[in-house]
């Protein structure tokens, strides 16, 4: 294949400066320094923080001495001694006696253990029901999450309070019963918090990636949903543990408790309040060592939050994804006028026609995108913020935010169409995902779980779609690191996602990309957000790709010169359309839709030698929202050429598009394509 930049047509420099010819075809290893330096594992100075750990303390004390009080406590629970009736703390009775002249530490240590361990079945009841709930209706989207959360509110609706007395009523009082149901009624509040975090979890890039990675649902949940969680579970769960202790003791306090002798603390409060203005001493140390441990439980909750926002740095979220269900098949409305990229010699190994992104209760995002992909072909999306490059680019792995869906389409894979039969392009597309299309995105940081070392991450999909043993994984792992330009593949092995620079993390999420030696690599915006050297770099490792193993690449950009630099072919797209397309040389050095030639012009680079622009031309306005688009020419409000013509409907008249000129391979959504000549210097807005 010829090298993409001797095909370049002359065209302002890129933003990433390609290296020299010579160096393309070696990946460029970054300094080992992009290695940071910086602590392994969790960071725990949170949990070390006074409050958390004597809240922490305190519990485990009172745990530890209700196990071990048969050994060292020297009364009985119901022991009595009648002439020590309402004594205060004295050698015998640390803690005082109560109306019956029985040890008060005695009967708190006893109660102790019912109290820890009741409310422990209410925070497992709860989270045994709210987890797996938020984590299916997060994975299946609005249909699921309808009803359970039309369930949960039904739940939350109902009077806790008194369901739990007609339970008692029903069952009589039995302590750890009473408690499961209080756990399946606070199940639903719970529930309400982990959707929100599960949802947005699922949100993170990688999630995405390991569903890329061809993993089960069941696997992305257990490896990378739940993880994700665990900080809210935990801090969830020690609030409710501390929720339950007080309402077991209210429960108690009105009778609905272990019955006399048995002690518990809600008892013993109850008892002492009777005697609260004659023996005020009786209160104190059970309602004080209630106080404690409701306010330790607290205090560890927010050490967990602490923690979990002190290590949040390393897992923040991006991009969405979803499932996408294929809703018909057919196309063909009589304003779609399909432009097609020629895919090179031989099958295209991707074909993609009348495309079609909606979201479910909304507007259309994307309309009628057709394009083709051949073997070792490099095509690039571009166009402005909201033209939809990422959804068209994100069909492509039926990684659809949730709520938004493929609608209509082909996708045809070496000549078979994935969605024929209106299957799923979810479950179609899951065959395909990280064995034949892989994905890069533009936040390389967010793509790799912050919870696993790279040699994990990179190890366990290997194994997957390799079939090979750990340690051969190890081996190809090592290997991928290499052929990715990392020169210390060893010391990356041991990182964790945190320790790498973006440069370095994009390599390994391209590393990644490979494990399952993918034939289409979808990369969106992957230089965006690097600075512009590393930028050059990754450009330079995918073009190195394309060349030495013949990857084909689908990139979206809205950087003209990284286009220019790494196409073959592109699709220019405006408002949801893709409004001219053809060979790169063709496009870029002889734009023949208006909005190709006003980019070409907004671009800020400037050919070496040449003088600085005195000002940057612009295009006057912003890209329509979709729900704004005309059945006419969607450039048309920001378009100086426009006339009457363009608020018409475009008709097909020509198959595929309009052909421009004698251009060969390039096709063009305007249709006034014929009498504009864009390649001359632009004139002024003649309006
Ligand atoms: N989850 C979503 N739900 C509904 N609409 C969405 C969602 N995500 C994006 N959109 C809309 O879809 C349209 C296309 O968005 P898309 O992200 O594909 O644009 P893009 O060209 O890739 O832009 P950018 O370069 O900023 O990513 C935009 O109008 C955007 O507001």
């Amino acid at each position: 294949m010829t090298s993409p930049t001797d095909q370049r047509p002359d065209l302002p420099a890129a933003t990433p400066v390609p290296p020299a010819p010579g160096a393309q075809a070696m990946p460029v290893p970054p300094p080992p320094e992009q290695v940071r330096r910086v602590p392994r594992g969790p960071r725990l100075a949170a949990l070390r923080r006074p409050g958390p750990a004597i809240g922490l303390t305190w519990l485990l004390l009172v745990l530890a001495a209700s196990l071990t009080s048969p050994l060292w406590l020297p009364y009985g629970t119901a022991e009595q001694d009648l002439a020590r009736r309402f004594e205060g703390p004295s050698a015998d009775h640390w803690l005082g006696t109560d109306d019956l002249g029985r040890d008060l530490l005695t009967r708190i240590v006893a109660a102790a253990g019912v109290a820890l361990t009741a409310s422990l079945v209410t925070v497992l009841v709860a989270l045994v029901i709210a987890v797996p709930l938020a984590l299916a209706a997060a994975e299946r989207g609005p249909r699921v999450e309808r009803w359970t959360s039309r369930v949960s509110e039904v739940l939350l609706a109902l009077p806790a309070t008194i369901i739990m007395l007609a339970v008692i009523g029903v069952i009589g009082v039995r302590t750890y019963w009473i408690m499961a149901v209080l756990g399946v009624l606070i199940s639903a509040a719970v529930y309400r918090v982990l959707l929100g975090v599960a949802q947005s979890v699922r949100q993170r890039l990688y999630v995405d990636a390991a569903r890329v990675d061809g993993l089960r649902s069941w696997m992305v949940n257990a490896r990378h949903v739940l993880p994700g969680m665990a900080s809210v579970v935990a801090v969830q769960a020690a609030q409710l543990f501390g929720v339950a202790i007080l309402i077991q003791s209210g429960l108690a306090f009105i009778g609905f408790g272990p019955a006399d002798p048995e002690p518990s603390w809600g008892g013993m409060i109850a008892v002492a309040s009777r005697y609260v203005y004659t023996a005020p001493w009786m209160m104190v140390p059970t309602g004080v060592v209630l106080a404690l441990t409701v306010i330790a439980a607290n205090a560890v909750a927010d050490g967990i939050a602490a923690h979990a926002a002190s290590v949040s740095g390393h897992a923040s979220s991006g991009r969405r994804s979803g499932r996408v269900t294929l809703l018909g098949a057919t196309h063909g409305r009589a304003d779609d006028v399909r432009l097609a990229v020629p895919a090179g010699a031989g099958t295209p190994l991707l074909e993609v026609e009348g495309l079609r992104v909606a979201t479910t209760e909304g507007p259309e995002l994307v309309t009628g995108v057709s394009f083709s992909v051949g073997a070792g072909r490099v095509v690039g999306l571009v166009g402005e913020s909201g033209c939809g490059k990422s959804m068209t680019a994100r069909s492509l792995l039926g990684l659809l935010p949730t709520g938004v869906r493929l609608t209509q389409g082909a996708l045809r894979w070496e000549g078979t169409d994935l969605l024929a039969g209106g299957a799923s392009a979810d479950k179609a597309l899951r065959r395909l995902r990280g064995r034949e299309i892989a994905m890069i995105s533009q936040e390389p940081m967010v793509a790799l779980d912050p919870m696993f070392s790279v040699r994990s991450q990179l190890v366990a999909p290997l194994r997957r779609f390799r079939g090979v043993s750990r340690r051969e994984a190890v081996g190809l792992a090592t290997d991928l690191l290499a052929q990715v330009g990392i020169v210390d593949a060893a010391r990356v092995l041991d990182s964790y996602p945190h320790q790498l620079s973006g440069g370095m993390a994009q390599r390994v999420a391209i590393a990644l990309a490979l494990t399952g030696e993918p034939r289409l690599l979808v990369a969106d915006e992957p230089t965006t957000a690097l600075d512009v050297t590393v930028q050059a770099e990754i450009l330079s490792l995918l073009r190195s790709l394309v060349t030495d193993t013949g990857l084909s690449v689908v990139i979206v950009s809205h950087d003209l010169g990284v286009i220019a630099d790494l196409c073959d072919d592109v699709n220019v797209m405006y408002a949801g359309e893709v409004v001219e397309s053809g060979s790169c040389e063709a496009v870029l050095a002889s734009p023949a839709h208006p909005y190709t030639a006003a980019l070409l012009e907004a671009n800020p680079h400037v050919p070496e030698g040449e003088a600085l622009p005195h000002r940057l031309p612009s295009i006057g306005g912003t890209v329509p929202a979709p729900a704004a688009w005309t059945s006419g020419c969607r450039f048309a409000g920001r378009c100086r050429f426009a006339t009457r013509a363009c608020a018409e409907p475009l008709v097909l008249t020509a198959a595929p598009g309009v052909p421009v000129g004698a251009v060969p391979d390039h096709a063009v959504r305007c249709v006034r394509a014929d009498d504009l000549s864009l390649t001359a210097a632009p004139e002024e807005d003649p309006r």
